[in-house]
């Protein structure tokens, strides 16, 4: 029997059209390009049903709100379909396959993020390739994660970043192997959750949480993270250099005791694409775990504002927070 998926279209340039204003989310357009394209219903592929969202937006007016829509949306339609497909645009996309990899727990069935870089509707697109292949291996090589595909590589959805705005292949998973290679052969590399049928699944909700985020620069001033903290915001990530160095500015680090002393959790994050947070590796590093920063590995920075917004989003303790941070709940970090 032939497998059925249900695809959340969302927004995104998969479904965009050109406007004097650039390309643009149209209602229905998607599904009349797809009732042009045979291909999509040979009898190899599965059944499909595509559930077109009221408001198709451009991704990055993604929201919180968004996340929770999505998480809503697959947990009623979850006994009724093989797997899920999230159309969606590119630029938030890791954003969003992060934050649904914390909410969607006790998976038993995949849900594969993807969209593309040029419309379905033009000339060169690459989107036919994305969702047909998205299709494709939600049917036949289900992995009971929240996924993305991109350029024939089905990554971890918490491990995948934006890296190329021009390419097709926009995604990397810089820190954890693709967990399909979908190139002449369809390669599965093991690195994945594997089923287990007894999962129930169970939806984490998400509330949109005030979260600062200040990327480390040569000269940066006390009072840009003085101004963050201000806000008010409850945790705030650094983008730190290398394995986690900061300045030994005093005034600096007066500003993140500051942040401690009234709960905000300070999370740091590398600037680097590759390779992990170790504030043991050098005495600058080391003065920020004295004022009480909390090590973010390797979680790319889309995964841990997601799972921030995910752990200030239960009734947790400043410390537990802390401890959730350090530990591995989706597969977003190496320990
Ligand atoms: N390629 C894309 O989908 C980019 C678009 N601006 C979006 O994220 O919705």
């Amino acid at each position: 029997m032939r497998k059925k998926i249900y695809i959340a279209y969302t927004g995104g340039t998969i479904g965009m059209r050109p406007s004097t204003r650039g390309y643009v989310p149209a209602p229905g357009f998607l599904s009349e390009t797809l009732a042009g394209m045979p291909e999509f219903n040979r009898p190899e592929m599965p059944e499909f049903t595509i559930n077109e969202y009221a408001n198709l937006i451009d991704s990055s007016d993604m929201s919180p709100n968004d996340w929770q829509q999505m998480a809503d949306d697959i947990a009623e339609h979850y006994d009724d379909y093989d797997g899920f497909i999230i159309l969606h645009g590119t630029d938030t996309m890791a954003y969003t396959s992060s934050a649904l990899s914390f909410m969607l727990q006790g998976l038993s069935k995949p849900v594969i993020v993807t969209g593309s870089q040029i419309p379905l509707a033009e000339l060169r697109s690459d989107g036919q390739e994305n969702l047909l292949n998205a299709l494709y291996i939600a049917a036949n090589y289900p992995i009971p994660e929240v996924t993305l595909f991109f350029n024939n590589k089905l990554m971890r959805g918490n491990r995948a970043r934006k890296l190329d705005a021009n390419g097709f292949d926009a995604f990397e998973s810089p820190n954890y192997p693709i967990l399909i290679d979908a190139g002449i052969d369809i390669k599965v590399t093991n690195q994945h959750r594997k089923v287990d049928t007894n999962a129930q699944l169970v939806i984490k909700n998400i509330q949109a949480q005030p979260i600062g985020l200040v990327s480390l620069y040569p000269g940066i001033s006390a009072d840009v993270i003085k101004n963050t903290l201000l806000q008010p915001v409850k945790a705030l990530i650094l983008l730190s250099y290398g394995v986690g160095n900061a300045p030994q500015s005093a005034a600096l680090l007066e500003q993140l005791k500051r942040a401690r002393d009234s709960q905000v959790v300070v999370l740091n994050c590398t600037q680097c694409t590759h390779g992990k947070v170790d504030m043991h590796g050098y005495a600058n590093g080391q003065t920020l775990l004295d004022v009480g920063v909390v090590s973010g590995a390797d979680m790319t920075p889309e995964a841990a504002l997601a799972k921030l917004h995910y752990l200030l989003s239960q009734p947790l303790s400043y410390d537990d927070i802390r401890a959730h941070l350090q530990a591995n709940i989706s597969g977003e970090l190496s320990i």
